[in-house]
């Protein structure tokens, strides 16, 4: 079982509240300054990953401190306890498996007494065969033409995963064109259809529950156009498969359950994409590529499990991320991936993080007295740079910011890659050490200002520093590495869920604006006036009435 440590009674966060008092008064650059060894100390390399943490507002002693926070929060254990199947997933009784979904070195791992790796790797084999057959052109679709076009309807973890990776990847992607559709606007749905042909289109249901609105809607949907071509309910099986737990209501949709791909109560929704549910990437870059995806997450999870905390990545960032969270009381973390294909990655940690540690109860079933899970936000750079920098680099708020980037660009062209690079290091730079008054004050010098000019605009143009980054730099987004890096966030979600001491894998919060759409949608059938509801709530059906 996990442990329900409150960790604010540690003798950790004690030590650490009084030497949060020194450490705040220390500026980066001092702490630079003060030990040429930073980078060495504070850097991990794992795989082709380098992790550059030294930019942050610690030291030896803030390190030895967090790691003794997280011993005494047991984390150790609770690592064991999640690897060896134990339910902890408490309140939904399950146990969290991710994990096994990647795990290539196929060591049994056991839930209520049997070993999961042979129905996971039975999986594996049936989208390793479904995807080969649809890419060479071998599976036909109704009228005997090949597929060209795949068409992933889901939402939330069974969209975010499968978009974020088939972006990232897109330089391994093959000749089939993917779509995504997730939202219940209906434009979405009719503006994909419009580029498909029901002959050459397969449509993957993908669905952990197979039974959210938005995922029924726009998959009946989408069988009724491919009906309305002149398919008959016998087509349906070429052109029609569904990733999901459950076989009853996948049947029930008219779903052939030999085209049903299967995954488990174990895997939550935002930890799915090594699932079925990854289906939709198997088919954009092929088996062999998503196996390598799995087979870095999987380097990544022994990674977690067996470094020490002062070189294990997932462990420094959890750390990290309560250092700031929890004393230096920042509100969000913005991750900035400086690769164009990685500009769904930060939507993608959004729901992770958000929907993992978004939670006030902790394990003990009461109210925390302390902050959990930050608003997680960010966009690709350089595009960030010009729209929202400006509130990190000279904003009230502190807002610890991870930048990623690779080394090696899959599209080398001209100067483009060195820009993009000399971008990427100059901010972390800039953060850092800002710019005094004294060095505004000799540039405006050296450009012919007048004393009163310089006085007027001089504080305007000083930026403090002290502004905490990571930088994540990787030898190259291939899928083996993209499988490392997303794995190394995942158990970074992980471990400050174990220290905040509440549950990260289920999502309650989400279930009461779902039950009232469900009363109000049969109230918008005729136009019959509401006054069921608050007043503002009445108002807006009933101006919507009146205007539809
Ligand atoms: O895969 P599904 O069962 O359709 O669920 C799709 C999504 O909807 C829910 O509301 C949850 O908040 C998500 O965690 C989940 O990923």
């Amino acid at each position: 079982m996990l442990p329900t440590t409150d960790f604010t009674t540690t003798q950790a966060y004690k030590y650490l509240t009084d030497h949060y008092i020194s450490i705040v008064s220390k500026s980066l650059k001092e702490l630079f300054d003060a030990d040429d060894q930073r980078f060495n100390k504070f850097s991990i390399q794992f795989e082709d990953i380098l992790l550059d943490y030294s930019k942050n507002r610690i030291n030896d002693e803030t390190l030895a401190l967090l790691i003794q926070l997280a011993k005494e929060c047991s984390l150790k254990e609770a690592i064991e306890a999640m690897y060896s199947g134990e339910k902890i997933n408490v309140t939904e009784g399950r146990p969290v498996l991710h994990i096994a979904l990647r795990n290539r070195s196929n060591t049994p791992i056991y839930v209520d007494g049997k070993d999961v790796m042979p129905d996971v790797n039975k999986v594996l084999d049936q989208m390793k065969a479904f995807s080969e057959a649809i890419i060479s052109g071998e599976w036909k679709g109704y009228t005997g033409k090949a597929i060209t076009d795949v068409v992933n309807i889901g939402i939330g973890g069974s969209d975010l995963g499968p978009v974020m990776v088939t972006e990232a990847l897109k330089a391994y992607k093959n000749h089939l064109n993917l779509h995504f559709v997730s939202n219940v606007d209906g434009t979405h749905i009719v503006e994909t259809l419009k580029s498909v042909d029901p002959e050459t289109t397969l449509f993957l249901v993908a669905s952990k529950t197979f039974t959210t609105q938005e995922t029924m809607g726009n998959a009946h949907s989408a069988r009724d156009w491919f009906l309305a071509s002149g398919a008959t309910e016998a087509d349906v099986a070429k052109h029609f498969a569904a990733l999901s737990t459950n076989a009853a209501a996948v049947e029930k949709f008219g779903i052939d359950t030999k085209n049903m791909f299967e995954f488990w109560d174990w895997v939550g929704g935002r930890y799915s994409l090594w699932s079925a549910i990854g289906l939709s990437i198997a088919l954009s870059i092929g088996f062999e590529n998503f196996a390598d995806l799995l087979a870095g997450a999987h380097a990544t999870d022994n990674h977690f499990k067996t470094a020490e905390f002062d070189q294990n990545i997932p462990v420094i960032m959890g750390l990290l991320g309560i250092w700031y969270n929890n004393f230096f009381e920042a509100e969000t973390n913005v991750i900035l991936p400086y690769d164009q294909y990685l500009h769904r990655f930060s939507a993608y940690f959004q729901q992770g993080d958000m929907e993992s540690n978004g939670k006030h109860v902790d394990r003990n079933g009461k109210d925390v007295d302390y902050s959990t899970g930050p608003i997680i936000w960010g966009e690709p750079g350089t595009n960030g740079q010009h729209a929202f920098y400006q509130l990190i680099h000279q904003g009230t708020k502190l807002i610890p910011a991870d930048f990623i980037a690779p080394a090696q660009s899959h599209n080398p062209l001209g100067e483009h890659h060195n820009m993009l690079l000399s971008n990427f290091f100059a901010q972390t730079e800039a953060l850092m050490n800002g710019k005094t008054e004294e060095v505004v004050i000799e540039e405006l010098k050296a450009a012919g200002k007048s004393d009163e000019e310089i006085a007027k605009i001089a504080p305007f143009k000083v930026f403090e520093g002290n502004r905490p980054t990571n930088s994540f730099l990787i030898k190259k987004i291939t899928p083996y590495t993209l499988g490392a890096l997303i794995a190394a966030y995942e158990h970074k979600i992980f471990t400050q869920g174990i220290i905040w001491n509440i549950y990260s894998f289920d999502q309650w919060g989400v279930e009461l604006g779902k039950q009232l759409a469900g009363k109000i949608l049969p109230e918008l059938k005729d136009d019959a006036e509401i006054s069921s509801h608050d007043s503002s709530t009445n108002g807006l059906i009933n101006q919507y009435k009146a205007w539809r």
